[in-house]
């Protein structure tokens, strides 16, 4: 099932699981499936990291053009609150932002598109983000906005209140001030 949200090109997507006395398989990825439905990405990196505390929080990174990213989110254990937040200069939803429970158990992903910023809490311990990315790592074109901005205003679950955060995610960029390297093609 493939649900678009109030940001355009945000989508929530949940693959099918055939369950059995087993378990359950499900196809996590298919770029046939996608694309059959309007999603024509060519995703050439798979991310994977581990925090171990609730309450973690990464973000809200994006990379700048040309190496912009398209990500696929999804969570491998465990729970979190992921957020895109538009960034896109002139777009009609700049500085917005929507945000999804995604967890082993509801088996969601969320699509965060290139021109959107990207961060998530976890809500369980020991949880682990997989996410697929459309261009490779490139360090020298990463930014960051503040996982708490004012004026984007995230509603952040609860886990939240004593976040753990990387040296860089804790003095990020404010949306006031902040130049948007994306702009919007209407
Ligand atoms: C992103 C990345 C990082 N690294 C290395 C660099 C550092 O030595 C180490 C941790 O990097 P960082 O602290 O930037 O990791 P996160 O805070 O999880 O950053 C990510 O978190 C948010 C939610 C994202 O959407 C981005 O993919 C990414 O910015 O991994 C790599 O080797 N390759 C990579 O693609």
């Amino acid at each position: 099932m493939i649900e678009d949200t109030p940001l355009e090109g945000v989508k929530v997507i949940t693959p099918k699981r055939h369950g059995d006395h087993r378990g359950f398989f499900s196809e996590s990825y298919s770029r046939k499936a996608l694309a059959e439905a309007g999603i024509d990405v060519e995703f050439v990196q798979d991310n994977h990291s581990l925090s171990q505390a609730v309450g973690t929080v990464r973000g809200l990174h994006f990379q700048a053009p040309p190496r912009a990213q398209d990500k696929l989110v999804r969570c491998g254990r465990g729970a979190l609150f992921d957020v895109a937040v538009d960034i896109r200069t002139g777009s009609p939803t700049y500085g917005q932002w929507f945000g999804a429970e995604l967890s082993f158990e509801n088996g969601r992903q969320l699509l965060v598109p290139a021109g959107f910023a990207h961060g998530f809490m976890t809500l369980q311990p020991d949880t682990e983000i997989v996410y697929k990315c459309s261009d490779y790592y490139a360090p020298e074109t990463e930014g960051d906005l503040l996982w708490n901005d004012a004026d984007i205003a995230i509603e952040w679950p609860d886990a939240g209140a004593d976040p753990v955060l990387s040296q860089k995610d804790a003095v990020a960029a404010t949306l006031k001030g902040f130049v948007s390297p994306f702009s919007y093609r209407g």
